[in-house]
């Protein structure tokens, strides 16, 4: 079994939220991971909701901001929060911006040096951290999905995307939609996987993956803030047009007034909450 190292445990919403250590092989650090275990694994086991966050994020945003405990104990489902990047390599120029390197994994594998031993964290979200819950926690194997924010909703998007099966519902809260397009993505795509010109790009950037898509159509939830001060790099509209032209089903919300912040999130994480337990539980 998988050795993890328990940080911290708290009691909340008749739940617990505990948080994590564990050393990684696909990243070659220690990680910490943050996961919430509902009031009714207490008789059994549960389905998993897998939460990625954004820029500049841990695995503590999420647990500390959004209020998602009181949903997932409704619903009784498990919650995991990854960290955002791998974190103490001190690999030259690691923490010299906030937007590249630690805290801005962006959820793919990167293929460049100096990243591309470490910088893993699409395989480490959909395969190591995966084999970790299960091994260690009451989860119904099989019945998990994926929702985040941001760089963590593009992941989110991604992960699905690429593993039409693994999950059972994805949804992203501002995602970024269209990296190749947009100042923050473009910036990780070119640093992790080299300039455009050597074609990788559109293997990680989520309106690329629907237009290469081949199976059965996955509904995409798409949740977006009309005020959101990201709008220019996040580029909602050409995922969705994407979507429209390939017949990729889409759930878009628009929520009028609110911004990029973990306040939007709070505020309508119970939706999605609701909407992963149903294809969950069902
Ligand atoms: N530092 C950036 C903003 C970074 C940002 O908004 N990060 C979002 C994800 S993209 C977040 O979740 N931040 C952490 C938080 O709000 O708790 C800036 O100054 O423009």
């Amino acid at each position: 079994m998988t050795a993890i190292t328990k940080i911290t445990s708290n009691k909340i919403f008749g739940g617990t939220q505990k948080v994590f250590a564990h050393d990684s092989k696909e990243l070659g650090c220690s990680m910490r991971f943050a996961i919430f275990i509902p009031p009714q694994c207490d008789q059994g086991k549960a389905p998993v909701i897998y939460w990625l966050s954004g820029l500049e994020c841990t695995e503590a945003n999420c647990i500390q901001k959004s209020g998602i405990q009181r949903h997932a104990a409704e619903h009784g489902v498990i919650i995991v929060c990854p960290d955002t990047s791998p974190r103490g390599l001190n690999l030259p120029g690691e923490k010299d911006s906030w937007d590249f390197g630690e805290g801005a994994g962006f959820y793919l594998d990167a293929t460049e040096a100096p990243w591309n031993k470490n910088y893993r964290m699409y395989s480490y979200v959909t395969s190591e951290l995966i084999d970790v819950v299960n091994a260690n926690f009451p989860v119904i194997p099989g019945k998990q999905s994926i929702m985040g924010h941001s760089m963590g909703g593009h992941g989110a998007l991604v992960c699905a995307l690429k593993n039409p099966t693994l999950y059972k519902s994805v949804s992203a809260f501002a995602p970024i939609c269209n990296p190749s397009q947009g100042a923050w993505g473009k910036k990780a795509l070119e640093g992790y996987l080299g300039p455009q010109s050597k074609g990788l790009w559109s293997q990680w950037d989520a309106t690329e993956l629907v237009k290469s898509f081949k199976g059965d159509p996955m509904e995409l939830f798409i949740d977006q803030g009309t005020a959101d001060q990201f709008l220019s790099q996040l580029l909602p509209e050409n995922l969705i047009n994407t979507c429209k032209d390939t017949q990729m089903p889409t759930i878009l919300k628009m929520r009028e007034g609110y911004d990029h912040s973990y306040y939007y999130i709070a505020t309508f994480i119970g939706e999605h909450v609701a909407y992963h337990a149903q294809h969950l539980c069902n």
